[in-house]
């Protein structure tokens, strides 16, 4: 409970929905979580109150998100883009959210050779009709649609579909079903929040998105500090610009200088690597438990 700030009345809670199953659940709660705010314990709870923050959570399936937001019934919502864009809900992104990357792709069985200008009038299975139906209209062409609710990849080889459209992380299903990629990506997809798009922004909805970026740049990025000489100072400045730029403190040592920038996390080992050649000494890097930019 925050101490020094009186509880919301309900009228001003930001009313967030959050995907309830799925690839996106566990990772918005994390990320909520990390953010400071209460989740549920218990995946039977459909709704729960932070009255500390000013927020109220729903627990919906990830379907359903961008039509309770489109229609003004909840705030804001975390769900995927190519839920987004199927849903043809007037939602809007606010901001991708780094988690459940996925491609949205074209699959038919090993060594059809097909292209999208070939589906046309063939059956095509998938659960994101509006997202298939939209990218091949601008493509004109038109096929069946034929809408399954998941395991898409089966369709073809038990005879409902030609070809399919879905969801592709690693490419193990479509492997294992005998399928293989045709197509460009229809969409790369990942976590996204979203807001309605004929509306204000929502009250409340400012200090959330803060949140989040906080919690993205402290998994995405790392602290780096290390002692350089003055001989060396602006080529290492230029190693690790930082995001604006970096600290640079005179240490008790004459002509000796302490760097201290922010790096991305990726890049961590070989920026150190690329400091110790150049003669950086006492590199260290350290986590950035949480911050705000
Ligand atoms: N294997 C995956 N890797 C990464 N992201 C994924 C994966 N599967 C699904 N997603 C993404 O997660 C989001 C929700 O899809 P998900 O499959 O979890 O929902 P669902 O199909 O309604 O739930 P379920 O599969 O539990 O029935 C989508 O944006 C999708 O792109
Ligand atoms: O490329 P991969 O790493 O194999 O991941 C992609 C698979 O993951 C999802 O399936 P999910 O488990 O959500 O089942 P569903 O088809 O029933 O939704 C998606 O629909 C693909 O089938
Ligand atoms: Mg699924």
């Amino acid at each position: 409970m925050n101490s020094h700030r009186p509880p919301r009345s309900s009228a001003s809670l930001l009313r967030v929905a959050v995907p309830n199953k799925g690839s996106l659940s566990e990772a918005a709660a994390a990320m909520l979580r990390e953010a400071g705010y209460a989740q549920r314990s218990d995946a039977k709870e459909l709704v729960l109150l932070d009255e500390a923050n000013g927020v109220e959570f729903f627990y919906l399936r990830p379907r359903d998100i961008a039509v309770y937001v489109g229609e003004g019934t909840l705030d804001v919502g975390i769900t995927g883009r190519d839920m987004l864009v199927d849903s043809g809900a007037k939602a809007t992104e606010v901001r991708p959210l780094g988690f459940a990357r996925s491609r949205f792709r074209f699959a038919a069985p090993a060594g059809a050779e097909l292209t999208v200008e070939k589906l046309h009038g063939l059956r095509l299975a998938t659960s994101y009709p509006g997202l298939v139906q939209s990218y091949l209209a601008e493509h004109g062409v038109s096929t069946r649609m034929i809408k399954l609710d998941g395991a898409v990849e089966t369709a073809i080889r038990l005879g409902v579909a030609d070809v399919i459209a879905d969801v592709v992380e690693t490419g193990t299903t479509l492997r294992q079903n005998g399928l293989e990629l045709f197509g460009e990506p229809i969409l790369e997809s990942e976590g996204i929040l979203i807001r309605r798009s004929e509306a204000e922004p929502p009250v409340g909805l400012e200090p959330l998105v803060r949140r989040l970026n906080g919690v993205m740049v402290a998994r995405n990025y790392v602290m780096m500090d290390y002692d350089a000489s003055a001989d060396i100072v602006d080529k290492a400045s230029e190693i690790t610009p930082g995001l604006e730029s970096p600290t640079v403190s005179p240490l008790a040592r004459e002509g000796w200088y302490a760097v201290r920038a922010m790096v991305p996390r990726k890049d961590a080992q070989q920026l150190m690597d690329d400091l110790w050649e150049l003669g950086a000494r006492a590199i260290l890097v350290t986590d950035i438990a949480a911050c705000r930019l």
